[in-house]
Parts: structure tokens; C-alpha cells; sequence
């Protein structure tokens, strides 16, 4: 494995009933922002757990509501404005991976001197941002325990990822009942981002990984024994709880010890949905197999690893490509049988889009790490997804 430093300063707060941490957690601060997004929260309880806390420890608090699914920079721009005007010290973000996002691009962009989007667009770095702490309320991105963020910029059809450590959340509060209402849909994309997450960073070149792998396929295990009980019992908290542990673990630094990860198929995607505003992993559960059957030579023993670990392929008496493609197979057979989409299609994305995403997949150069992606590799990916 390759050398590493790792840290991870959030604060897990897991469990249900755990929102009463809140109290000890924003004691020290004086005016709070709540960032939330299109009302699930107000329908379901979650606000007002919030807000009665809040009540009971006398802050005052300022909101900024209507984060979209796919945050855009005008939202974040707003919530800056928020901050600047009315003296936040500290935001608290109530959602899914868009809100937090939102909030994080917010946190850092109340105290960057110049527009958000320089440092979106990675033009500039964060140095420092105000302290976020986050309620969950959707099992998907890992971002309530990471310091990435995901911008769409919806006038320029730009979505970039982009991470600082100043944006860690101190805090996250995960009640898997609070994510008991999500609909069957975001419940299965949140899979999906789950699944490709821990992909990505099973698809390395590291030597020597034994425990990375095992922690990899443990996880993608763990969320193929229990999504399909979810789906078709989607209040039930422990399947829940469940998938819940598996998103952030998916996604808070832990997988990545000691390896590079690849990330070309997010970049991809991220491409896709800054043109057509598609749910992210909705374009995953379409792209992650396509780009797993073009980089498949580049290192066919972990497809293979994955296809009899983590699928049951049975190897005997078959060869290498021949085990490796079933279990590509196996897994676009598992998102399409919880529902998620296989086709660009599905979205009414036809090959007359296709060189404005290429275009935009490729605005930093050729990207991906376990085969770096020029402009025909993404076309092919692309094409072999319509
Ligand atoms: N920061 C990261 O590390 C990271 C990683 C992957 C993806 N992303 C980004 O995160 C965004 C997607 O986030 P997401 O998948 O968490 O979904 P989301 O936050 O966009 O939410 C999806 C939908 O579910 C609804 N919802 C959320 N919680 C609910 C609840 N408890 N009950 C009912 N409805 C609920 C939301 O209102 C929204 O309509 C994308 O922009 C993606 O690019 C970020």
C-alpha cells in the first residue's frame, strides 16, 4: 500500500433519538443558519426537533430553505449573503448530501474575500470556513463525515466537486428514523451512491491491500443482503440503520487508506448531470458498469475479486474475462432489480448531447487514476450508455 496520513476530526452522533447531542453541540454559538431543502423535513418532524432545541437553548437563528436536489451556486450565494448580513457563526445543515454540500460551499464562502465560485471551480483554495455541524436525513454521499462538497453553477452548466479540511462538519447527528420517509427512488440512489463510492476506491493500482479490499467488500455485502429488504420495507429502521452506517463508511476517508481511488465515473456523471440536472446516482447506476467494461485490461484480477467476493460468481472452469464481465453483469442486474435506471434513455438523453458532456467531463484534462480517461474513452463510455 502507499503511505498515508489520516484524519477525520466530524464528530459521529449515531442513533436514534440522538438529536438531543444537539443541545451540548451548538451551546457556544450565538446566531445559527439552518439550511434545509424542499420541506421533507417540515413534514416529517425533523424541523421541529430541531427547532424546539434551539428554543430551549435560547438562539436565535436565521434559514435558508429550498436547497435543490444538485445545489446550485445561486443558493449558495444566498446563504452567503445570510451569513454576511446577519452575523452567523455557525451553520447547521438538515438533508441529504445537497444540503450539506450547499452548506459547506456556504461555510467557506461567508469568510473567502471574492466570489464562491473560485474556489468551486478550484481556481482558489478555502483556507478557513465557518463551523458546520449536520442532521442527516438521507443514507447516500458520505458528506456529513467528509469535507467534499458538489456545485452545480446551472448557468454555465457546470458541476464541480471540490474539498477543503476547513469544511469537515464538527458534528453529525445520524437517527435512522429520520430517514425512514425517504421515497422508494432517493432510498434506491441512495444505494447506488453507497455502491459506486466504495467502487470507486476498490478500482486502485496500490500493492498490498488485503484489509482495504475486505473492508470494501464487506460493505458492498452488507448493502446487497439488505437493500432488497428495504425496498420492500421501507420504514423499517433497522435495514435503515443499516445502509445508513454503510454511506458514511463509504465515504469518510477510511476506505482510502493507503490507495488512490479512480473517481473518472463521478467526474463523468457530474458531467451528465450539470447538463441535464439528472439525480447523481441515477447516472451512475447507467455509467459505472460502462466504464467498468472499458477499463477492464487495465487490471483484470480485482474485477475478477470483486465478480467471485462480492457477487458469488462461480469461477470454476472460466476464464478470467469470463468471470470478470459476469460480475459487472451481476451488479447492473442487482441496481436494476431495486429500480435504478440503466440507459441514458431512461432520462431522454440522446448522442446529440453527448460532445457538450465530453466537453465538460474534460474541462480539467484527462482525469481517473486506475486509467486516466481521454476525450474518446468518455464518448465510448458514453455511447455504450444510451
Ligand atoms: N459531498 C460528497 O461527498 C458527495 C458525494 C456524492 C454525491 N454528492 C452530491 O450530493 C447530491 C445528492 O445528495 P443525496 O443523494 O444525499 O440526495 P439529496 O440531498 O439531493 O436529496 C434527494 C431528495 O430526497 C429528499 N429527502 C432528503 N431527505 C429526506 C427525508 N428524510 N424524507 C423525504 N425526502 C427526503 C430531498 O428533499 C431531495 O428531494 C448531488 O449533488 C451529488 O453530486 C456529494
Amino acid at each position: 500500500m502507499e503511505n498515508f496520513i489520516f484524519h477525520n476530526p466530524t464528530k459521529l452522533i449515531f442513533g436514534r433519538g440522538q438529536i438531543e447531542h444537539l443541545k451540548k453541540e451548538l451551546h457556544s454559538y450565538e446566531h445559527i443558519l439552518i439550511v434545509y431543502g424542499g420541506g421533507s423535513i417540515k413534514k416529517n418532524g425533523v424541523y421541529d426537533d430541531v427547532v424546539s432545541i434551539l428554543r430551549s437553548l435560547n438562539k436565535s437563528w436565521s434559514e435558508l430553505a429550498g436547497v435543490e436536489p444538485n445545489p446550485r451556486l445561486s443558493t449558495v450565494q444566498k446563504g452567503i449573503h445570510i451569513c454576511r448580513e446577519e452575523k452567523v457563526d455557525f451553520i447547521l445543515a438538515v438533508g441529504g448530501g445537497s444540503v450539506i454540500d450547499c452548506a459547506k460551499a456556504i461555510a467557506a464562502g461567508a469568510l473567502y474575500d471574492g466570489e464562491a465560485w473560485d474556489f468551486i471551480s478550484r481556481k482558489a483554495t478555502v483556507e478557513r470556513a465557518l463551523p458546520i455541524g449536520t442532521v442527516l436525513t438521507l443514507a447516500a454521499t458520505g458528506s456529513e463525515m467528509n469535507a467534499n462538497s458538489v456545485i452545480t453553477n446551472w448557468e454555465t452548466k457546470e458541476k464541480y466537486g471540490w474539498s477543503s479540511p476547513a469544511v469537515f462538519p464538527q458534528f453529525s447527528i445520524l437517527d435512522p428514523v429520520y430517514t425512514t420517509t425517504v421515497p422508494k427512488d432517493h432510498t434506491v440512489y441512495g444505494i447506488v451512491d453507497i455502491m459506486s463510492h466504495v467502487l470507486e476506491q476498490y478500482f486502485h493500482h496500490a500493492p498490498n491491500t488485503p484489509l482495504q479490499d475486505r473492508m470494501c467488500e464487506a460493505i458492498l455485502r452488507t448493502v446487497i443482503e439488505t437493500a432488497p429488504k428495504l425496498i420492500e420495507d421501507l420504514q423499517n429502521v433497522d435495514h435503515r440503520e443499516t445502509i445508513l452506517y454503510c454511506g458514511t463508511m463509504a465515504l469518510n476517508g477510511i476506505l482510502r487508506m493507503g490507495l488512490r481511488g479512480d473517481w473518472a465515473t463521478h467526474n463523468i456523471e457530474h458531467a451528465v448531470s450539470a447538463v441535464h440536472d439528472i439525480p447523481h446516482a441515477g447516472g451512475l447506476a447507467i455509467l459505472f458498469p460502462n466504464w467498468m467494461k472499458h477499463v477492464l485490461d487495465e487490471h483484470i484480477d480485482r474485477f475478477k475479486q470483486l465478480a467471485v467476493r462480492v457477487f458469488d460468481v462461480y469461477p470454476e472452469g472460466k476464464g478470467d474475462r469470463e468471470i470478470a464481465l459476469e460480475g459487472i453483469e451481476k451488479l447492473r442486474a442487482f441496481w436494476n432489480r431495486l429500480g435504478a435506471p440503466c440507459r441514458l434513455a431512461d432520462y431522454h438523453i440522446g448522442e446529440e448531447s453527448l460532445p457538450i458532456i465530453v466537453e465538460k467531463a474534460m474541462a480539467f484534462g484527462p482525469f481517473g487514476n486506475f486509467k486516466k480517461l481521454h476525450h474518446d474513452d468518455v464518448m465510448t463510455i458514453l455511447q455504450a450508455s444510451l
